[in-house]
């Protein structure tokens, strides 16, 4: 169902991207993946849980051979560091000398890829680069090259299509942002 507007917990978001267009930037952007990794067999990690229905639509457009798997990153604080340092977990696979692309929902701070990519560089694979469906390039904290961006958005929470708010809001086929 498409609606206008909705009321999760305390809040109301208002239509912002139609399932239509989500679907037609996810294309584009598998389109341009499938041709810049013709025959290298990409490991496609995708960011549990936020970015789950990008992954799987994204993968259904791939043309040429790839495979995925799922992480997840645990906020733990480390007492040595100031800030909090975000810790992969569920990668069992060996990615020394594997094309890596990170799958992720969105890239807001960018706090979360900017931990990440340290992380996954140590374990020695050939390339890795970041495909999201959402950027904000005004929140951007770090200097990072996203070179698969699906959309670029404003500064505003936006939930549906795979992100929440609270916990909710994940199962909506279009994007709401909030008023
Ligand atoms: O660029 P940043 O400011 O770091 O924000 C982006 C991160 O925030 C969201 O994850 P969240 O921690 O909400 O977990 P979820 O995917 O399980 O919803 C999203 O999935 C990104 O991983
Ligand atoms: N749901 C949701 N999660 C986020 N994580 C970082 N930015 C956002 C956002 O705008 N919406």
């Amino acid at each position: 169902m498409h609606h206008p507007s909705v009321t999760i917990h305390d809040k109301q978001f208002s239509l912002y991207i139609p399932e239509r267009k989500i679907l037609h930037s996810v294309e584009i952007v598998a389109t341009r993946l499938s041709h810049d990794y013709r025959g290298k067999r990409p490991l496609f990690l995708s960011v549990l849980n936020g970015a789950f229905m990008f992954a799987s639509d994204l993968m259904k457009e791939m043309s040429t051979p790839c495979e995925i798997s799922f992480i997840r990153l645990a906020s733990y604080s480390d007492m040595h560091s100031t800030g909090k340092v975000k810790e992969i977990m569920g990668l069992n696979e060996d990615i020394r000398g594997r094309h890596i692309i990170i799958i992720e929902d969105i890239v807001d701070t960018g706090h979360t890829i900017a931990g990440l990519l340290p992380q996954l560089r140590q374990k020695g694979p050939a390339s890795v680069e970041v495909a999201t469906l959402l950027i904000k390039p005004e929140s951007l904290q770090h200097n990072l090259a996203i070179k698969y961006p699906a959309m670029s958005i404003a500064n505003d929470f936006v939930v549906g299509y795979g992100l929440d708010y609270n916990g909710l809001g994940r199962n909506l086929r279009d994007i709401y942002k909030v008023i």
